[in-house]
């Protein structure tokens, strides 16, 4: 089983609110309609913000851990990522890939220390049906604190955990994590070897960028590699691209 993230800011053009990178999109189509063709592998799709969300969390000042309880301003940010999501569902599907969405904003919630609980039996129903799960970054309902964010990148642990999964790729603009050369690093064990080097996202971004990947990884038991788009084509042909992180 391969979890998935498109990164928001590869299928979007990050600078520009609610703006598509089409042509990116649609190469990431392409490369997951040809594994889930030749390939049994099951797949579930994550994907992030980038243009869509991050904008609108920001100006409503909501992040993973600051909450709002306006209603209106939840959906705003929600909206975007449906919108988002309907565009990335749009392409698959032209392409035969049987993609079903699953909003975590009606499926679960974070607890007051801020601790993610995702069921995940409709996705497992899903892929057992032979479907493609497309999840998304999102709202969640936060105890004590309403409504935050919940980024694509949690929600890619979260499910590799519950699922156990063999194999996690996140898509990003960069071809892996990059160190103080800009040369991509191989492979990372340790948060503190690579403290240094990790950032926050170049464009407005409230789910803390490459550091907050890097640590949400380096929790999970199975490997995971970041990596560009033009290498999503050898990661689902069961390559290691870029960083990998264990
Ligand atoms: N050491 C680093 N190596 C690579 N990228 C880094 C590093 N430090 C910070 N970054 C930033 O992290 C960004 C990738 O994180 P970002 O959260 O924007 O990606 P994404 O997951 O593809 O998009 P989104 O969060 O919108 O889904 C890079 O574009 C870069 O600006
Ligand atoms: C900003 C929102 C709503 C979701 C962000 O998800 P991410 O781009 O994966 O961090």
């Amino acid at each position: 089983m391969i979890v998935l993230k498109l990164g928001g800011s590869v299928i979007t053009d990050k600078d520009r609110p609610e703006t598509l990178d089409g042509e990116a999109l649609e190469r990431a189509a392409a490369a997951v309609a040809s594994t889930v063709e030749t390939d049994a592998t099951d797949l579930v799709i994550v994907h992030g913000g980038g243009s869509f969300g991050h904008h609108n969390a920001s100006e409503h000042g909501v992040s993973t851990t600051a909450g709002t309880h306006d209603a209106t301003a939840a959906l705003e940010i929600h909206g975007a990522m449906k919108t988002l999501n309907q565009f990335v569902l749009t392409r698959l599907l032209e392409r035969d890939v049987q993609a079903i969405p699953v909003h975590p904003f009606s499926a679960g919630y974070r607890d007051e220390e801020g601790r993610l609980e995702l069921p995940t039996g409709q996705v497992e129903t899903l892929l057992a049906e032979g479907f493609v799960p497309v999840l998304h970054g999102d709202m969640i309902a936060h105890a004590g604190s309403g409504a935050t964010v919940v980024s694509g990148d949690e929600l890619v642990a979260e499910l590799a955990r519950d699922l156990e999964a063999d194999r996690i790729g996140l898509c990003s603009t960069v071809p892996g994590v990059l160190n103080d050369d800009e040369a991509v690093i191989e492979r990372i064990s340790a948060y503190e070897d690579v403290e240094s080097v990790l950032g926050a996202s170049d464009s407005t971004d409230v789910t803390g960028g490459m550091a907050a990947k890097v640590q949400a990884l380096l929790a999970l038991e199975a490997e995971a590699s970041i990596f560009g788009l033009e290498e999503l084509d050898a990661f689902l042909g069961s390559d290691e691209p870029g960083t990998t992180i264990d």
